[in-house]
């Protein structure tokens, strides 16, 4: 059983994510995975070396925040790149979740809804807080600007319009909570999962 995990910048699906990791389900990070991907496949290098220059690396090493500029700017470039990123990370993932042996996995994807993922999930869990806690952990976690924050938020599809797909929605303020959300849904999980 595929349980996606999907939640807007800064809702706290990572922490989500550990929680589950604690209760002994298999997570897999896809935002983690694509930038390991982004650096060592030759592929991907290249694609992104054509579409956005040499610059798009720095020595070996994907140069993140002169991408994140102009991507995060300009859907075009957005869609380019998730076209050639997401489809290995896809492949990645199937013969990842191959491998594991647990009554279900997660996988944590920043991007599900906005690019038909959802479809390829048994169960999906999107993450949400209000936005001003988000903008308020984000400024104290990343050495980042509301401006920055913005332009990926503007990226993303709103809670409202992810909440409406999903199966459990966690609403991530207090961290007890959280946890007795999880708690609830990983056993609701383990029952679905007979
Ligand atoms: C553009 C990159 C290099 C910028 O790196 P940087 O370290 O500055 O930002 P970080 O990775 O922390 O991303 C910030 C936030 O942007 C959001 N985000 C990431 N990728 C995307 C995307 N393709 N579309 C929309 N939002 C995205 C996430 O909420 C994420 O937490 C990086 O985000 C990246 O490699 N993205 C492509 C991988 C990807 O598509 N991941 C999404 C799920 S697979
Ligand atoms: N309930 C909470 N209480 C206090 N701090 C929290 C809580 N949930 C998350 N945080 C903190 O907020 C920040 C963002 O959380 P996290 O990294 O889990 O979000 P995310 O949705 O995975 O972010 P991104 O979209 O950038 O990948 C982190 O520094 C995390 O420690």
């Amino acid at each position: 059983m595929i349980v996606g995990l999907t939640g807007g910048i800064g809702s706290g699906k990572t922490t989500v994510a550990n929680e589950f990791k604690a209760l002994g389900i298999p997570v897999y990070i896809a935002d983690d995975e694509a930038k390991k991907l982004m650096n060592r496949s030759k592929i991907i290098r290249r694609k992104l070396v054509k579409l956005f220059g040499e610059d798009a690396y720095i020595n070996d090493t994907l140069n993140r925040p002169f991408l994140a500029n102009i991507i995060f700017n300009d859907t075009s470039y957005l869609e380019q790149m998730n076209a050639i990123v997401h489809p290995k990370v896809a492949r990645h993932f199937e013969k990842w979740v191959n491998k594991q042996n647990a009554p279900y996995v997660i996988k944590e994807v920043a991007i599900l809804f906005e690019n038909g993922g959802h479809k390829y999930c048994d169960y999906v869990i999107t993450v949400v807080a209000p936005e001003t806690i988000r903008l308020d952990r984000l400024l104290k976690r990343d050495d980042t600007t509301l401006e920055k924050i913005k332009a990926i938020m503007n990226n993303q599809w709103t809670d409202e319009e992810k909440v409406k797909l999903s199966d459990f929605v966690i609403e991530n303020i207090e961290l007890k909570d959280t946890k007795d959300q999880v708690r609830k849904i990983h056993n609701t999980l383990l029952k679905k999962g007979k």
